[in-house]
């Protein structure tokens, strides 16, 4: 099967020492990542090379055999809202849209409005009684929820999820990951975990990052 996602020697640096040399992986639909290593060493970076949110320097990012160097910000950005979801630590949620209207903004963006899709992925991850609450009177754990939801709206054929447990007691963390993981596999969302936390994605198969 034709990865996802493919990643060929990547290397980055914002001075004059290398944050990260030599990546390389790659991840076929529904194959999960995690991306470890302590506060600084490069797990956002690395996440937002994967984006295409950061110029690249050394080494090749592929999305479904196609190389993302080259493709101007005008190609990349509506390629980018279909082919990822992407949630962060901060959950980033419109204060102005209910729990239900952020989960559909992608698809409004995308011409693509499935309110019961919507229901479903919001009933999924225990949401049913929140639909119509806005961000403000939702729990740091349901916002977090929300955000998922949203991320995997589109059905992207790859999720970055980047340290999106930071702001979760342990109990919730558990929760929030188990819940994004089981649905990203089931939309057949290849996985990208960025945390400091070993403890939290035992199991996974990790690519640990060093601090430089
Ligand atoms: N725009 C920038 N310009 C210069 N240095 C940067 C920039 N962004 C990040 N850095 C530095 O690069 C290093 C890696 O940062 P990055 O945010 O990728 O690490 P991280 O592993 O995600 O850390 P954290 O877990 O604290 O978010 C840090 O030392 C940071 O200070």
């Amino acid at each position: 099967m034709r990865p996802v996602l493919e990643v060929r020697e990547l290397g980055f640096a914002y001075g004059n020492g290398a944050l990260f040399r030599g990546v390389s992986f790659a991840l076929a639909p529904g194959e999960a990542l995690a991306v470890l290593g302590p506060s600084g060493s490069g797990k956002t970076t690395l996440l937002h090379l994967l984006a295409g949110l950061l110029p690249l320097q050394e080494g090749e990012v592929l999305w479904e055999g196609e190389a993302i160097r080259h493709l101007p910000e005008a190609r990349l950005a509506p390629r980018r809202l279909r082919f990822l979801g992407l949630v962060f630590q901060h959950h980033f949620l419109f204060p102005e849209l209910t729990a239900l209207e952020n989960v559909l903004a992608p698809g409004y963006l995308a011409g693509r409005v499935d309110r019961a899709w919507a229901w479903e992925l919001l009933a999924r991850l225990g949401l049913e009684g929140r639909a119509h609450f806005f961000p403000q009177r939702l729990s740091g754990g349901e916002r977090q929820r929300v955000a998922v939801a949203r991320a995997l709206y589109l059905r992207p054929r790859l999720l970055l999820a980047d340290e999106p447990t930071a702001s979760l007691d342990r109990r919730q963390a558990r929760e929030v990951l188990k819940l994004m993981r089981g649905l990203a596999s089931e939309v057949g969302a290849a996985l990208v975990l960025a945390t400091h936390d070993e403890a939290l994605v035992e199991g996974l198969p990790a690519l640990r990052l060093v601090y430089p």
